[in-house]
């Protein structure tokens, strides 16, 4: 009855420890789930991943909006720029969501494509209107006739830097986390933890 030990209460398995072999940078539009699903990935392979944006903030003391206000689109992107090569050149790769526009400065195609995956996640700016609550923290997200055309105008720079793009429409943030992870054990990104 109940085997050796019937006291023991039973425990899930714990998640295999995963590690990168590259940086894997996820891009997309406002709204895509970039956050959300390099968080949502870390937690379950057990990997790092560091938020440019929140990153830029802690760094600057400051919000990404009181960046744009006191100095303009160029010099957020000029700080943003900064922070991806030095996240990019981690001795221990990490996940790392970035901005909406990262894509915009060509300088950044270079780090994608000299150290990193590019994870594209596609989301409509209509899709991306009805999941962003607060669009007063993205500024440059304050109506939907312009992130629709801003949404148009950068869709080819993400495809220019996309080494997968993951179609995010319908998708709970849980089951585009899945997708991708499977995406990068196959391309051997994320590969199990040496023993
Ligand atoms: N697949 C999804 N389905 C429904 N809601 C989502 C999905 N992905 C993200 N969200 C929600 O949309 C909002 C924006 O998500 P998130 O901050 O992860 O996007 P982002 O791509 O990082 O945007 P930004 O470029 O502005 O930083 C959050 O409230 C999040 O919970
Ligand atoms: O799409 C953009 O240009 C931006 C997206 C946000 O993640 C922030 O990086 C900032 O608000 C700019
Ligand atoms: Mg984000």
């Amino acid at each position: 009855m109940g085997g050796r030990n019937p006291g023991a209460a039973r425990r899930a398995p714990e998640p295999e420890s995963l590690t990168l072999a590259r940086p894997v940078f996820f891009v997309g539009f406002m709204g895509a789930g970039k956050t959300s699903v390099a968080r949502r990935l870390a937690r379950s392979c057990r990997v790092a991943s560091v938020d440019m944006d929140t990153y830029i903030e802690r760094r600057e003391g400051k919000r990404v909006k009181d960046i744009f206000a006191e100095s303009g689109e160029a010099g957020f992107r000029a700080i943003e720029t900064e922070v991806l090569r030095e996240l990019g050149a981690k001795p221990d790769p990490l996940l790392v969501s970035c901005g909406g526009g990262v894509v915009v400065t060509p300088e950044n195609h270079e780090v994608f494509r000299e150290s990193g995956f590019v994870v594209y996640l596609h989301v409509t700016a209509d899709e991306a209107a009805s999941r962003i609550s607060d669009v007063s923290t993205r500024p440059l997200f304050q109506n939907l006739e312009a992130a629709r055309a801003r949404a148009a105008e950068r869709l080819p720079l993400y495809e220019a830097v996309a080494d997968v793009t993951v179609d995010t429409a319908g998708k709970s943030v849980f089951a585009i986390a899945r997708e991708v992870q499977r995406i990068l054990e196959k391309e051997g990104i994320l590969c199990p933890q040496p023993k």
